[in-house]
């Protein structure tokens, strides 16, 4: 069988460089790997933990998917064009209430997170359509199903990818292409790092004084704690993300970590939407009465 070529974007640390890694480490050589970032000079890690790999089964590109030449660049050097496999895990958090938030902050967000997938598509979607095959493997998150507190703009662009996939998906039926959205909870990686630091240094004076008191002591305080102790590794997100691009049918929808799945079921189970918001309120501002209502 002819090598599979995936290429993945944001590989210059957490869950992009570890599926980058073991996909390329495959025993079964099954798999060409091109590993991309928007910054080279950021490879060392990757280039580290690829060891013998590298230049053999794992090739590294920039690829930046906020600028479209970039990614036409990267996507014109792989031999024929040919991507079997798209991931698209380039990606930022961003934590905080919104009145200290700009909307050029907004923007990039949603810029990286959503049209970042976008811009993936326009370029490579109408070459696997003409092949009839292909597999867009999205990184996205629970947050992609359910909104958590402080993070309005972060699970806004998650939801947008949500939404995409749902139309996309029944167009790439038709072609026999495969979609498929992976679902994380937390997981350490600089994500985490980097909205703490941002969120640590984010002026709260726009901010009334409840809701700055919210972030800084409810949201911040338990920020490291909930990280650490609910979270999954960026390597058991990888070893998860692997399963799917193997499997033989794929499923649309995949959550990596099951100790989210009361939280999105309970999104789907009540028409109103009510309960999850309750839940949430309650786990938060009354831990004492935490309980459903029936
Ligand atoms: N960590 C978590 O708790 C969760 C993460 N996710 C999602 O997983 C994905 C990967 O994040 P994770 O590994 O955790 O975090 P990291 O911060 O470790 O990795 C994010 C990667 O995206 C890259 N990136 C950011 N902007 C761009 C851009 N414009 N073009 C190309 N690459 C870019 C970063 O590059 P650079 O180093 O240059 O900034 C980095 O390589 C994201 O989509 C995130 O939303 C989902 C659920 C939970
Ligand atoms: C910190 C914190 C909370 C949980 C945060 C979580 C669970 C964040 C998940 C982030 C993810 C999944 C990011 C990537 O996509 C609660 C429970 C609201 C209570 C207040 C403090």
């Amino acid at each position: 069988m002819a090598k599979r070529n995936v290429l993945i974007t944001g590989c210059s640390s957490g869950i992009g460089l570890a599926l980058a890694v073991k996909m390329a480490r495959d025993e079964q050589k099954r798999s060409k790997v091109y590993a991309t970032m928007r910054d080279l000079a950021k490879r060392a890690a990757l280039e580290e933990a690829a060891g013998g790999r590298l230049g053999t089964a794992l090739e590294v590109k920039q690829l930046d998917v906020c600028d479209e030449q970039s990614i036409k660049t990267c996507v014109n050097s792989v031999p024929d064009r040919r991507i079997d496999v798209l991931v698209s895990n380039a990606g930022k958090g961003f934590i905080g209430p919104i009145e200290c938030q700009t909307i050029d902050e907004m923007k990039t967000v949603m810029d990286t997170n959503f049209f970042g997938l976008v811009r993936l598509l326009k370029e490579i979607l109408p070459d696997m359509k003409k092949r009839k095959s292909g597999h867009i493997v999205i990184i996205n998150s629970v947050m992609g199903i359910q909104g958590i507190l402080f993070n309005d703009v972060y699970a806004a662009s998650k939801f947008a990818v949500e939404g995409f996939c749902e139309s996309l998906a029944i167009q790439a039926l038709k072609f026999k292409l495969q979609l498929s959205l992976i679902e994380p909870g937390p997981v350490v990686t600089e994500f985490e790092r980097k909205a703490l630091e941002d969120g640590m240094k984010m002026d709260l004076s726009a901010a009334d004084k409840e809701i700055a008191e919210m972030f800084t002591n409810i949201y911040l305080k338990n920020y490291k704690r909930i990280f650490q102790s609910l979270r999954q590794s960026a390597e058991d997100v990888a070893e998860h993300t692997v399963k799917v691009i193997l499997a033989e049918n794929p499923p649309f929808r995949y959550q990596t970590d099951t100790l989210y799945t009361p939280m999105t079921t309970l999104k789907y189970a009540d028409p109103n939407g009510d309960q999850p918001i309750d839940i949430f309120y309650k786990m938060v501002f009354h831990h004492d009465s935490l309980q459903c209502k029936s």
